[in-house]
């Protein structure tokens, strides 16, 4: 370091406050804070809309020794190749130990640098193990990183927020499978989704639509074999739009059959638009290694989490749903499946891009009801589907939907 480290602050609201250093943009913050427990990923959790507006403490104690890759690349898809979205989300990340020298072969710049061109407060030196005790003790609680000879910034609790508005993408765009490859039309509807969750859908061979997260769907799902429910922040309860969409297209039995999963999330307001309930937890489950029970074989996966909220099973009309997975550290839910339609969803993430991979095969499960789906509207010949799945002369002409992935507004 050229000069001075600047000395900076981390203060729970009504709890504990620690010293540290300041590694990242000259700027004092306020929001959630949350932790998680996995080992790995900074850059796609830092990037993970599901994060935004909160501050995250990370219990690995030594952050950014592999630094930052390229925000820029692309893969084959025009997807991030690195990011789950092009910006940082989280306000500000709270570590006990950054790693000052960075090694990593797709490293472009170091943390530290990523944090200060994206205005993102960092900090460095603090008791985490004391932190993260306080934090599962009293649960999540809003806090503030404040640097030296700034003023404290008022506490927010971005709960209150519609934050969902911030990050949906600001109109439709298209995520073409490759050449040759495309078999099904996917609609997704874009809560602050993760690339790698389109990544996961276009690789099987969709092409897929991006909607903004209020947009109609039920009045364009007849032009899709399949329906996506995103990710996204904040309560789930503030996403009236996307709910009240969802309930119309579950009480449309034109649509009985059509196939919809949903992550995280998405799985959340599908249960909400079921007329189920949701509530915050304590502290949240965010980690790479929650182990999820699936109630229809008594199998056990390990899987990776970034949740505040989660669904009252007990809540769900029984007579349409059923718990799927379980959460066997806390009990909570983790997923429902639909007792009569092609429809099922997990709190948990199977696209996991930092892994672990063990529940990838859900998707298979989607692409498997898409398959039933296709051919049962074949079948029917009032439908008599004309299915073309080039990008050009596709069955969407009619939606306005701009083709470049990267023309996807955040902000
Ligand atoms: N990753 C997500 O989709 C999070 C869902 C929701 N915002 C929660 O915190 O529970």
């Amino acid at each position: 370091m050229s000069s001075a480290p600047t000395k900076a602050t981390f203060c729970i609201q009504n709890g504990p406050s620690f010293e540290g250093i300041s590694f990242g943009a000259n700027k004092s913050v306020a929001g959630e804070t949350v932790f998680t427990t996995s080992l790995v990923g900074y850059p796609e959790s830092m990037t993970d809309p599901s994060y935004r507006g909160q501050i995250l403490v990370f219990t690995q104690p030594l952050i950014g020794n592999y630094g930052v890759p390229s925000g820029e690349a692309r893969d084959e898809y025009n997807l991030l190749k690195y990011f789950e979205s092009p910006h940082i989300h989280v306000v500000g990340i709270v570590v006990a130990e950054y790693a000052y020298q960075y090694s990593h072969w797709t490293a472009v710049e170091s943390l530290a640098q990523w944090c200060q061109r994206e205005g993102v407060a960092a900090i460095t030196g603090v008791d985490t193990r004391e932190l993260v005790q306080y934090l599962r003790e009293q649960g999540s609680s809003l806090g503030r990183i404040t640097l030296a000879d700034h003023d404290p910034v008022p506490y927010v609790n971005p709960m209150k927020t519609n934050l969902v508005a911030q990050v949906t993408t600001k109109k439709p765009f298209h995520v073409s499978a490759l050449p040759g490859k495309a078999k099904a039309n996917v609609a997704l509807i874009d809560c602050g989704v993760k690339e790698n969750i389109i990544r996961c859908l276009v690789k099987r061979g969709a092409n897929v639509t991006v909607f903004p997260y209020d947009y109609r769907i039920q009045d364009v799902a007849s032009e899709f074999d399949g329906i996506f429910l995103s990710n996204g922040p904040g309560n789930p309860e503030l996403c009236q739009a996307t709910i009240s969409n969802v309930r119309e297209l579950l009480n449309n039995p034109v649509y009985d059959c059509i196939p919809i999963f949903g992550i995280c999330l998405g799985h959340q307001l599908l249960a909400l638009a079921s007329g189920a309930s949701t509530h915050k937890l304590k502290y949240g489950n965010r980690a790479h290694n929650i182990p999820a029970m699936d109630l229809t074989t008594g199998q056990c996966h390990i899987t990776s989490q970034n949740h505040g909220y989660a669904v009252d099973p007990e809540t769900l009309p029984k007579d349409q749903w059923k718990p799927y997975f379980v959460n066997l550290n806390d009990k909570s839910n983790e997923g429902m499946i639909h007792l009569q339609r092609p429809i099922f969803s997990t709190q948990f993430h199977p696209e996991a891009k930092g892994g672990p991979l063990d529940t990838a095969i859900l998707f298979d499960k989607f692409f498997d009801n898409i398959e039933k789906y296709q051919l049962q509207c074949q079948a029917k010949s009032s439908i008599s589907l004309k299915v073309t799945y080039s990008t050009d002369k596709s069955r969407l002409q009619s939606i306005n939907v701009t083709k470049l992935a990267k023309e996807r507004v955040l902000f």
